[in-house]
């Protein structure tokens, strides 16, 4: 059984329209009117238990509202979930015990206690015994790095301490179903790094399914073999990163430096060119003409030194983006 399968899933809001001014308001006021959004449009998709997949979309693609759907925050308008073996708008206590929802730019610890104390609340919450809330704190904490800060103010934390301590909080009843929304939002390099290493370490001592959006590509590479892209509210890719990335980036980045500068006229045979700067070359090749191109070009040109790399993944979901279909 997947540990999440969705079919035909939408969710409409219905948004007043309000004219501005007094007249607006009382207009408003007796007879509001409202336009539909349609923010998540027939989505279908399945994942396995223990697959980690991003979710990644344009702002306003309908990705926070999935992911409400998913958790049961709010209904659907039409269409068929099942998380963990529970329609998640029931809300049923086994399936709460189940999951959990990270939300990058939303808080649950309490800000002027210690993170300590809100973990002894989440416990309660969570029917664990002293013994099991003790041995979870310290394994978290272990694995996160945060034993030291676990009896400071949530408010004296910094940004990325206080990420990791809300992961903890989130973690503390070993959810198997983790949906995490902007994780590392606003963290700097080292604290986004450590954040990864974690959720790593979480979803192969668990076997935890994980879905996961972020705006930082980073996140995706580091952890997701699979991405769905999302686009208007409808689903427009499920399958691999890799596959992604050879469907729309099918050419490779050649960076060549020369012994001395070479006329652009010269490098239009080899490719695009991307950019010249001095003796330092940049060319988009074809996949298909790389071995060619390089073999010509190392044969023909003054060719110093030579790299050849893909484009950044950012630019190709950018792509995909554009095009709004794939
Ligand atoms: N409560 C709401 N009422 C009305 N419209 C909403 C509501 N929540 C979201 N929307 C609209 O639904 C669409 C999808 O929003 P959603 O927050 O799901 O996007 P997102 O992909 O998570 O974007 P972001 O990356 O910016 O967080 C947007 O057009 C948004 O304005």
């Amino acid at each position: 059984m997947p540990a999440i399968d969705v079919h035909n899933l939408t969710k409409v809001y219905p948004v007043a329209i309000k004219q501005p001014g007094l007249a607006g308001t009382l207009r408003h006021f007796f007879r509001r009117q409202y336009r539909q959004v349609k923010a998540v449009n027939d989505v279908s998709f399945s994942i396995g238990a223990g697959e980690v997949v991003g979710f990644l979309g344009p702002n306003g693609a309908g990705k926070t509202t999935t992911l409400k759907m998913l958790t049961g925050l709010i209904y659907p308008s039409s269409g068929q979930v099942s998380v963990a073996g529970h329609t998640p708008f029931q809300r049923q206590r086994s399936f709460l015990e189940q999951i959990t929802l990270v939300m990058g730019q939303k808080q649950q610890l309490i800000w002027d206690l210690p993170t300590l104390d809100s973990l002894r609340i989440n416990g309660a919450i969570y029917d664990l015994s002293a013994q099991e809330l003790r041995d979870r704190i310290h394994e978290l904490a272990d694995m996160l790095d945060l034993t030291e800060k676990l009896t400071q103010p949530v408010r004296k934390l910094s940004l990325g301490e206080r990420m990791k301590a809300e992961m903890l909080a989130a973690l503390i009843h070993r959810p198997k179903v983790l949906f995490l929304d902007e994780p590392t939002l606003g963290l700097d390099v080292n604290a986004q790094m450590a954040v990864r290493k974690f959720l790593q370490i979480y979803n192969q001592r668990y076997q935890a399914t994980i879905v996961l959006t972020s705006h930082y590509m980073a996140d995706i590479t580091a952890l997701c073999d699979r991405v769905l892209l999302i686009y208007q509210g409808t689903l427009i890719y499920d399958g691999s990163l890799n596959n992604l990335v050879e469907q729309f980036a099918p050419y490779r980045e050649v960076t060549a430096e020369f012994a001395q500068e070479v006329p652009a006229a010269a490098l239009e045979p080899y490719g695009e060119i991307q950019s010249i700067d001095g003796c330092k070359v940049v060319l988009l090749v074809r996949r298909e003409d790389l071995t060619k191109i390089v073999s010509q070009a190392l044969a023909q040109l003054p060719v110093h030194d030579l790299t050849v790399t893909d484009p950044p993944i950012e630019d190709v979901i950018g792509k995909v983006f554009d095009a709004g279909i794939v």
